[in-house]
């Protein structure tokens, strides 16, 4: 479970993030859905040890990141790609970051054929398309086989049938009881995907409930989406 409580984060006087709080639940894919700029990273990255909040907490399992004993046994994640360097195979890529985490070789050839790159280990990242590149990024937060996973924007760059792919695997993973927290700026994806949507817009979370909660009221959850954050007009 994740547990977000209070949090701000400011860059100079310009508050990114006002007082978010949400809780994404354990067996429920939970959306993180707002415009370009709406506070969605900066949580995330708070979330993962990666920037410190102003105030407030944002907790895995009850614990701050920063003091998960194993954190990539707790939570995996997936932010702006799959930080793979060009000249590294996908095999060589997981097995640094499996050995610097204390988790078995056996892993990467797991982790591999679930995100459908069991043919692609000896390619080089600098090789790989945009979607293959998002599948690395998750094999290795896969690797840890961790009870939440962290996804910023995993969809971006993926072709249909990945999209689709993604979809099914993150329903099926947030059905064995995991916790599955992903950010989007693409309403019908998360329509699709999350059992509990949070609406966030200018630093602030504008709603949160189903999808149908959210879209109640509206003729559909993309005119819930425009009217909530001010978009499109
Ligand atoms: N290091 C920084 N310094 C100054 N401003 C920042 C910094 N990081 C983020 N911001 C600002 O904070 C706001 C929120 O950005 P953030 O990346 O969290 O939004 P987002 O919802 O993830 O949007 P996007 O989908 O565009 O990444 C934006 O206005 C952004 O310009």
């Amino acid at each position: 479970m994740i547990e977000i409580s209070g949090l701000v984060k400011r860059h100079g006087a310009k508050v990114v993030v006002r007082e978010v709080g949400f809780t994404a639940k354990a067996g429920q894919v939970t959306g993180l859905l707002g415009p370009n700029g709406a506070g969605k990273s900066s949580t995330l990255r708070i979330l993962l040890g990666l920037d410190s909040a102003d105030a407030g907490t944002a907790l895995i399992g009850g614990k701050p990141y920063r003091s998960l004993r194993n954190p990539l046994r707790t939570v995996g994640s997936l932010l702006e790609g799959s930080g793979a360097h060009r000249s590294r195979t996908a095999r060589s890529h997981l097995a640094w970051v499996a050995a610097s985490n204390g988790i078995p070789r056996r892993r990467i050839a797991e982790v591999l054929d679930l995100v459908g790159l069991g043919d692609a280990g000896r390619k080089r990242a600098g090789a790989f398309s945009l979607g293959m590149n998002q599948r690395l990024g998750l094999a290795a937060a896969l690797l840890g086989e961790p009870d939440v996973l962290v996804l910023d924007e995993p969809v971006n760059g993926l072709d249909p049938h990945g999209i689709r792919w993604l979809r099914e695997f993150l329903r099926s993973y947030a059905g064995e009881g995991r916790t599955v927290l992903l950010s989007s700026h693409l309403m019908s994806e998360l329509a699709n995907t999350a059992d509990h949507l949070v609406v966030i817009n200018r630093g602030t979370v504008v709603h949160s409930g189903s999808v149908a909660e959210v879209s109640a009221g509206h003729a559909s959850l993309e005119d819930a989406f425009f009217a909530l954050t001010g978009e499109g007009r």
